[in-house]
């Protein structure tokens, strides 16, 4: 059973579409990464699931069933506009969010926060935005519940905080726990999670492993050649998008797939050199966001 599973998902603010028919599964033990720009409908889809606005048209289920009050308790979220209480400390904080929840063992969020080195004992009004941010973190994990929704967890964490962050989403996850979260940062998406769902304008546009949408993308190989060999050798190969001369012994090759054919054809003549560009999530990313600029 998924535990996260949505069908035909949309969500509209007056005339503004902000999701349209999102089936989104999410199996249990899974880090899902879902990349979008700024208004792609990302915050959206998580308070949808988490049941702080309703949907328009869809349905969701969460471990089989619709959101219960009992179900929520199974559940952490991270807002995107987390809201704290200046006066009360990060301790106070948890003991307070232990109390709503009926969940009085902060030993989890006491251990996170240290891993996180994080100050328990100072008022939130006098934290800086990371340490806020890593409170939000800790109320989310610290019930231990079974899936946890976050929206744009690595804002404002320093490079550190989101290394111990990540190794604590990876070790929660193979306990069994289940994890989907928001993000702009492409390097942590392609760090921590195990799948990536690219929202844009509301439509999810791709979903697959972040291996897979890498072998898949386009690299770019340079072969470097110890005679004249003309760009035009490599057009007609499959996979290969172009071929471009860049002197008369350098060729580069924008290729999607695999790349054997092309390289055996470059192997017939006198290959010297060959560099390759490996795509990242951010080559991946602008790909779609462009591919989906140009049809509207
Ligand atoms: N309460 C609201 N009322 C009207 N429109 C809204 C509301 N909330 C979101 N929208 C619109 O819905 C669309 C999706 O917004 P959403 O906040 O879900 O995107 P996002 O991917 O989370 O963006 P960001 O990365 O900037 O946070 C945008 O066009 C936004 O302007």
């Amino acid at each position: 059973m998924n535990v996260i599973s949505t069908r035909q998902l949309g969500k509209s603010y007056g005339k503004i579409a902000a999701l349209h028919d999102l089936n989104l599964e999410v199996r249990p033990g899974e880090v899902y990464g879902l990349l979008g720009p700024n208004g792609a409908g990302k915050t959206t889809t998580l308070r949808l699931l988490i049941d702080v606005i309703r949907p328009t048209r869809g349905s969701i289920t969460l471990f089989g069933s619709k959101m219960s009050p009992r179900l929520r308790g199974r559940i952490g979220y991270l807002p995107g506009d987390l809201v704290l209480y200046d006066r009360l400390t990060g301790a106070d904080y948890l003991r307070f969010c232990g109390a709503v929840r009926a969940h009085p063992d902060l030993s989890e969020a006491f251990r996170l926060a240290k891993r996180l080195d994080l100050d328990l004992d100072r008022p939130a009004g006098e934290l800086s935005k990371g340490n806020r941010q890593k409170l939000g973190i800790v109320q989310a994990f610290g019930h231990r519940p079974e899936l946890v929704i976050l929206d744009e967890p690595a804002s404002g964490l320093d490079p550190l905080a989101q290394r111990e962050f990540h190794s604590y989403v990876r070790e929660y996850a193979d306990g069994g726990g289940t994890v989907l979260f928001s993000s702009h940062v492409l390097s942590e998406v392609e760090q921590v999670a195990d799948r990536v769902g690219i929202l844009l304008a509301g439509s999810l546009v791709v979903e697959d492993t972040v291996m897979s949408l890498k072998a898949n993308a386009m690299r770019e190989l340079t072969f470097t050649f110890g005679e004249e060999v003309p760009a035009a050798s490599f057009g007609d190969i499959p996979g290969v998008q172009a071929a471009v001369q860049v002197s008369g012994t350098e060729v580069r090759c924008r290729a999607t797939g695999a790349v054997g054919e092309l390289v055996r054809t470059a192997a017939r003549f006198p290959l010297l050199n060959v560099t390759s560009h490996e795509p990242d999530l951010e080559d991946i990313f602008v790909h779609y966001t462009e591919e989906h600029g140009d049809d509207d």
